[in-house]
């Protein structure tokens, strides 16, 4: 059967990028995604500010819920050392595959823990399954109507202590209103919103929101 999108840009990588060479993988999806099929994955400004807001942190211990192609998992390992313990969860088993493979032709397979599964049912086996004590860093990236239920979900299970970063896509564009209304006014974080633009758009705005865990 035909190629999916995600298949169509997985294909572009391994024929334009270098094996092994995480920055000409990304240069390869932000390529394909200007200039022949938008995707939604992170994309090069905004993932700009995701690497900023990393390099800062600098994570021992991150999570990612919403793996799709691999792009933001690969951006975010290419900066972290080898000791650190990163874990990445996707749902849908196609895109897993795809970002499986994307990973692999980047190099980083050993530094990225690719969990395939519902986030709902991973959060609370991260402590006893995957020997979690606290996260430093968290990037929520999956489906906006589930962004408050897996944050609350982050805080049950005792996963997040004073200072953890959890980082959040599209603010605007789909938009998470209801996750922006929870962290801004909980009381249990230190939250900003970083404006930016939607993923391979000129002008569609979108943003991310970084909220700091008080403890
Ligand atoms: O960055 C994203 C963008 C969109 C999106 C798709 C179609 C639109 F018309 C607008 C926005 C969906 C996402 C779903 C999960 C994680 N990120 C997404
Ligand atoms: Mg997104």
């Amino acid at each position: 059967s035909a190629m999916s999108k995600e298949q169509r840009v997985l294909q572009y990588v391994q024929q334009n990028a270098s094996r092994g060479d995480p920055d000409s993988v990304l240069a390869a999806v932000d390529k394909f995604g200007w200039e022949t099929e938008w995707a939604m994955n992170l994309g090069d400004v905004k993932g700009a500010i995701l690497d900023r807001f990393v390099k800062e942190t600098a994570p021992q211990t991150m999570l990612e819920l919403g793996t799709y192609m691999g792009y933001s998992a690969i951006r975010i390992a290419r900066l972290l050392p080898e000791t650190a313990k990163f874990m990445t969860v996707e749902f849908d088993q196609e895109n897993a595959a795809v970002a499986r493979e994307m990973i692999e032709f980047a190099g980083l397979q050993n530094r990225i823990i690719q969990i395939t599964s519902d986030t709902a049912d991973v959060i609370p086996q991260l402590k006893t399954k995957y020997d979690v004590e606290t996260l430093d860093m968290v990037f929520i990236d999956h489906w906006k109507d589930v962004y408050v239920r897996d944050i609350k979900l982050l805080e049950t299970n005792k996963l997040l202590r004073k200072g953890t970063v959890v980082v959040a896509d599209n603010i605007i564009k789909p938009g998470a209103p209801e996750y922006a209304e929870y962290v801004r006014t909980c009381g249990k974080y230190d939250s900003t919103f970083h404006e930016s633009r939607f993923e391979y758009s000129n002008d569609d705005i979108d943003g991310l929101e970084k909220s700091v865990f008080r403890g």
